[in-house]
Parts: structure tokens; C-alpha cells; sequence
């Protein structure tokens, strides 16, 4: 069964398209990763998903039902999100804002010890979370999202406001988060986030998917029929894939001329820059 299911879902808002008939399927148990340049439609789509906005056109539907059903209490229980509005209650410490969590989901007081470990706060629980760095905030806010083990989790740029350190914690939590079973729609502006974590990505352009795929098949689909071979002299050639080019590495490998020999495989970031004529951001 597919944990999100979206066909054609459309939204406008007055003259301008947020989203253009978007469609795709994500299965249990996946880390998609929704791609795309400031505007492109990402937030507009999980807010969507979220019961938080109505689709202009198309059928969204989470755990096989329309997404307006996502405000439910039942169906809240089985998601958790990490949006930039993600509220904390400011003079309460970061450990006292996870209790509210805690209780709201009627979960065991281990619970909250968990998160803690899970973001990497566990010494600084008894900050008021208005004395707190914007990279501490933000992982409170997660901690808030994760602390019921949501089936489903929506992340939308989870790791922006956090140092690599910080961010390598949350990536090691978030698999081991999805080995246990929950399916991550995460949306990133970080290639290399996606291209570490997410099994499938959509880059999303102006509202419309431009292309979809596992990381390793997109790079396979825009490489470059090429052969790059560096020599020892320093020389380097960049050579069609071909009998001719295997000729001609073979006499160079036996005279013992050849320092290095690759294929031109993009990466994420050159496919993004492809699709959406962008600059990443
Ligand atoms: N409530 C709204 N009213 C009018 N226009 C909106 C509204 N929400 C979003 N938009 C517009 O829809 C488009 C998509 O916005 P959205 O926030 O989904 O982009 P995004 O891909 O999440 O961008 P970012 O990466 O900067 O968060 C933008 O042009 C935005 O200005």
C-alpha cells in the first residue's frame, strides 16, 4: 500500500500556480525527497498533505485516505511534521515543551530521555527554549515531530539551520527512525542530504515534477557518454564510449601512462541545475 498517494493534484492561488499537476506515489518504509528551488511548490504540497490547505485540482491521499481526513485526531496520532511554523511554547524549557508532547500522545515518560538522546539535547533540557541557537530550536521542534514514532513523517528542511556535526546525529536518527518502519517525506535544498538519505527524489520546478528517481538511477539517466582519462604526463582527454577509446586505453594502460580513468557521472546538485536552471540555494 502506498503511505502517500498524489494524482494531479493542482493548487492555485488567485492567477498563480503553486502546483501543476503533480503526481507520484510514495510506498511504505521510503525516504522520498522533494526537491526544488525557493517557490517551487515544496511546502505549498505538504501542507496539502497535511489537511493545512485544500488542492485546487486532483486526489491527495495519505494512509489510503483523502488528506483532508490528516486533522483527525486518529489520523494525527500516525504523523508527525517539521515545518518552519512548528510552535514551541517559549518560556518553557526545552524538556517541559517535550512533556506537553509526551502527554498529548500519552506516551511513557522514557519518551521524552529518548528524544532527547535521538537530538542531541539531552544536557541542555532545562533551557527555556526562547534562550536557544536557531540549530537548537530546530531540533527541539524535530524532537516535538518524532516523539510518538510517527509512521509518517513530513521534514521540511530539517537540517537548515544546523552545523554538519549536528546534521550527521539527526541523519544517523532519521534512518533508524525508517528501519523501525517510518516513511520520511523530507524536502531539502542540500543535495548531498538527499543524495545520503533518500531512497527516491522528486525535483519539483515552477509547480511540476521535472524528473523522479532513485539518486544512483538519475545519475545513471543524465551521465554523460564519456570516459575521462587522465595520463601521468598530466594530459587529459575526455573520450566517447567506444571500441576505439578501449584501443586506445589498453596501449596506454600497458605503457604504463594512465594515473586515473572515470566515467562522467553528474551529481545530484548537476542534475537540479539541469532541471531547474537554478543555482542551489
Ligand atoms: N498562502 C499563499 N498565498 C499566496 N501565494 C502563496 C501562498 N503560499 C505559497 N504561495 C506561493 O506559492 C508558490 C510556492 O510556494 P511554497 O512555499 O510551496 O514554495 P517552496 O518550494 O516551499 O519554497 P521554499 O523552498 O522557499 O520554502 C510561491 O510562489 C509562493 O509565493
Amino acid at each position: 500500500m502506498a503511505v502517500i498517494q498524489v494524482e494531479q493534484v493542482r493548487k492555485t492561488f488567485g492567477a498563480r500556480d503553486a502546483l501543476t499537476e503533480v503526481s507520484f506515489s510514495i510506498p511504505k518504509g521510503e525516504i522520498f525527497g522533494f526537491l526544488g528551488p525557493s517557490g517551487a511548490g515544496k511546502t505549498t504540497l505538504i501542507k496539502i498533505l497535511t489537511a493545512q490547505l485544500k488542492p485546487t485540482g486532483g486526489v491527495a491521499k495519505v494512509f489510503d485516505q483523502p488528506a483532508e481526513a490528516m486533522q483527525q485526531s486518529a489520523q494525527k496520532m500516525r504523523f508527525g511534521i517539521l515545518t518552519d511554523n512548528s510552535g514551541l511554547y517559549e518560556r518553557l524549557s526545552i524538556e517541559e515543551n517535550l512533556e506537553l508532547y509526551r502527554k498529548l500522545y500519552d506516551l511513557p515518560r522514557s519518551a521524552v530521555e529518548q528524544v532527547l538522546q535521538f537530538v542531541n539535547l539531552s544536557s541542555e533540557r532545562k533551557k527555556k527554549t526562547n534562550t536557544l541557537s536557531k540549530g537548537m530550536r530546530q531540533r527541539v521542534m524535530l524532537a516535538c515531530a518524532i516523539i510518538h514514532e510517527p509512521e509518517l513523517l513530513f521534514l521540511d528542511e530539517p537540517t537548515s539551520a544546523l552545523d554538519p556535526v549536528n546534521s550527521a546525529h539527526i541523519y544517523k536518527g532519521l534512518r533508524y527512525l525508517n528501519e523501525k518502519g517510518t516513511t520520511i517525506f523530507i524536502t531539502t535544498h542540500d543535495m548531498a542530504e538527499a543524495e545520503l538519505l533518500c531512497n527516491r527524489v522528486a525535483i519539483l520546478y515552477q509547480g511540476r515534477i521535472q524528473t523522479i528517481g532513485s539518486p544512483r538511477e538519475l545519475k545513471r539517466q543524465h551521465r554523460e557518454n564519456l570516459i575521462r582519462v587522465e595520463l601521468t604526463s598530466g594530459e587529459a582527454y575526455e573520450l566517447p564510449v567506444d571500441g576505439d577509446t578501449a584501443d586506445r586505453i589498453a596501449d596506454w594502460m600497458k605503457r604504463g601512462l594512465i594515473e586515473r580513468v572515470e566515467t562522467k557521472e553528474p551529481s545530484l546538485g548537476d542534475i537540479f541545475i539541469k532541471m531547474t536552471g537554478s543555482e542551489l540555494l
